[in-house]
């Protein structure tokens, strides 16, 4: 990143009462413990753990990973910073920091990372199928039917909001988001540039000169209700040669609530085509994309990883640099990539971008503090429009890309 004044904008931190963080970290941190444990009939161990959990979360600190710990994730969590942040409060450390080790620490709680027989069971799970299985996702699947009659960049830009807005359903976000339907006066779009992404990805007819094959790389945020429009974009996009290959970057372990996993993607797809339509025919095409290899699922496990991408290792950079453009779903990703501090709203996204290997784009809908690239009329115009909490609410969203 250039050396701009804005390069020290303060990391985020959790210790302010009333703010936004804090009250992830208070109140949302302990409704997700209270969630998972009536999730699964969790035995007395699982209990008693989860319970310690939730004392820590109001007044404990940090501890180091268990010594029984797989010996790789002690590796990662050591460069990670755990050496740095144990025995400190989890109001004292960064924010993202904070939250991602919450999610590692919940896991093994109910026994995820085993020996034993919870190993691998994905706690959230239930809440992702409820989602999954609810009637809104057969409204919305049977909508798709309607788009037949739209040219191709009209369709093409109504799946695109369709992800986009996708990312409104975000499990973890419900447990906290009371009255997030107000949108005051201000444009529901605070940054727009989906005109710039699909630009970089023109239809097949329409590329000009000996360029390769294109390739996207979405970098997936939440299951259920967001990934299936993710997935249907990405379908989409290879029905209309805008891409040839596609690599879905997914959680390598159960995140945030309701983050996808691969798991979660079979879920879905699955859910596609027993559908029927339109929706299941986009199920077909991704089966035989996936078993083909072009469409491929990735589990790094830098994608649980509590840090800014401008810290990615070698490997995932080379992924991220051979791609046409990476497309980043959602608010943690935003987070990551722009990096989890107070920016002033103007500070330009190509500029906190500039480390990124290759062209990126971000489709998110506001749900935390952070915010860059708004023109100063848009910063104003939300500032004015009595929203108090547009930064946090999910009711507004962007598209922002670098090119
Ligand atoms: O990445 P997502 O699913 O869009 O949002 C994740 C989120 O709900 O979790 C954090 C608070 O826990 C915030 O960054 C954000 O509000």
């Amino acid at each position: 990143m250039p050396d701009t004044p804005t390069a020290s904008a303060p990391v985020i931190r959790g210790d302010e009462p009333g703010s936004f963080p804090h009250g992830v970290l208070a109140e949302r941190h302990p409704a997700v413990i209270r969630q998972v444990g009536e999730s699964f009939p969790y035995g007395p161990e699982q209990r008693r753990a989860l319970d310690a959990l939730l004392a820590s979360c109001a007044d404990g600190v940090i501890e180091p990973l268990p010594a029984d710990a797989d010996p790789r994730d002690r590796e990662r969590w050591a460069a990670w910073g755990i050496g740095e942040y144990a025995g400190r409060s989890w109001y004292d450390v960064p924010w993202l920091w904070a939250e991602s080790h919450f999610y590692r620490r919940l896991l093994d709680a109910v026994g995820y990372f085993g020996p034993g027989p919870w190993q691998g069971v994905d706690p959230f799970r239930p809440a992702k199928l409820a989602e999954l299985d609810a009637p809104e996702t057969d409204e919305e699947l049977a909508a798709l039917d309607g788009l037949d009659a739209l040219t191709e960049r009209e369709r093409t830009g109504a799946l695109l909001h369709g992800s986009l807005w996708g990312n409104r359903a975000d499990l973890g976000f419900r447990l906290s988001a009371g009255g997030a339907d107000d949108r005051g006066g201000a444009a529901a779009l605070v940054a727009d540039d989906g005109d710039t992404l699909l630009s970089l990805l023109p239809p097949a007819r329409d590329r000009t000169g000996a360029r390769g094959p294109a390739t996207l790389c979405l970098v997936a945020d939440n299951a259920g209700r967001e990934l299936v429009p993710d997935l249907l974009l990405v379908s989409h996009l290879l029905a209309e040669g805008r891409v040839d290959r596609a690599v879905l970057h997914v959680k390598p372990y159960p995140y945030y609530v309701s983050d996808a996993t691969t798991a979660d993607v079979l879920d879905a797809l699955r859910r596609l085509t027993a559908a029927g339509g339109a929706a299941g025919a986009h199920g077909d095409r991704l089966w035989a994309a996936l078993t083909d290899g072009r469409v491929t699922v990735r589990a790094h496990p830098f994608s649980c990883a509590p840090l800014p991408y401008s810290e990615m290792p070698a490997d995932l950079r080379a992924e991220f640099a051979a791609a046409t453009v990476t497309v980043l779903k959602g608010d943690l990703n935003y987070r990551r990539l722009v990096g989890d501090r107070r920016w002033p709203p103007t500070t330009p996204f190509a500029d906190v971008t500039a480390y990124f290997p290759g062209p990126v784009a971000a489709l998110r809908t506001l749900k935390s503090d952070v915010i860059t690239g708004l023109t100063a009329e848009t910063e104003e115009a939300l500032e004015a429009s009595g929203e108090g909490r547009w930064r946090t609410s999910g009711t507004h969203a962007l598209i922002q890309v670098r090119a």
